[in-house]
């Protein structure tokens, strides 16, 4: 399976209903902070839509609610990977993305034969704090060099304008978040990303 080379991640399925009818094909559900009630609702619905509108949808942290809805794919950073069942995870059939910021811990998800790695932040980020400031577009040449054929995500500080640099750098895939959530019109905004990414 060819994933789209455009990985927007949303917070809420309202997101989902907004941009999945203008030709996302590939996105996350990332929901922080949240009553496991309104989890699992969240991602029933993300599901259905996606569904509905022949994307993939990746489930961020939440495993074992994406193995009862029946989800296909899940994304778990370092911290994820030490609390995750993976056999349980592969044995319901879920593909992985993993995140991956140094060289040990490339090598530790090389080992659990990921579905894609995703590295970051490629630039610097205003979503969360982090421990890295950014890696550089070397550093996606490097880490294309050592995953192979699995496919590499790049993410953090995305933009229309720094995606071409990233693909031409090595990544198979941008991920991006708040180019497109804080931009003032969203949904013109991921109409330039579906064009730049085709
Ligand atoms: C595509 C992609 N890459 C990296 C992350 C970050 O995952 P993680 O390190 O577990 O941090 P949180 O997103 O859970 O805060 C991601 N979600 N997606
Ligand atoms: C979740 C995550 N992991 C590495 S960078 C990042 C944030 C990406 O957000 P943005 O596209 O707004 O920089
Ligand atoms: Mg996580």
């Amino acid at each position: 399976m060819t994933l789209d080379r455009f990985y927007p991640i949303f917070d809420h399925t309202d997101w989902l209903r907004r941009m999945l009818p203008l030709g996302v094909k590939l996105v996350q559900l990332r929901i922080k902070d949240q009553p496991d009630a309104v989890i699992r609702a969240e991602i029933a619905t993300a599901r259905d839509l996606c569904r509905a509108h022949g994307a993939v949808l990746v489930i961020n942290d939440y495993w074992q609610v994406a193995i009862d809805a029946g989800c296909d794919w899940l994304h778990l950073g370092q911290e994820d990977l030490d609390e995750a069942d993976l056999p349980a995870i592969r044995k319901a059939g879920l593909r992985l993305g993993v995140s991956t910021h140094d060289d040990d811990e490339l090598e530790r998800v090389l080992g659990m034969d990921p579905d894609y790695v995703a590295l970051g932040p490629v630039y610097p980020t205003i979503l969360k704090q982090m421990k890295w400031h950014q890696q550089g577009l070397p550093r996606v040449t490097e880490w294309k060099a050592r995953v192979g054929s699995i496919p590499l995500v790049g993410i953090g500080g995305m933009s229309v304008e720094r995606a071409p640099g990233v693909l031409a750098a090595g990544a198979d895939i941008v991920s991006v978040v708040t180019d497109i959530t804080l931009n003032a019109d969203p949904e013109a905004r991921v109409r330039q990303w579906v064009e730049a990414t085709r």
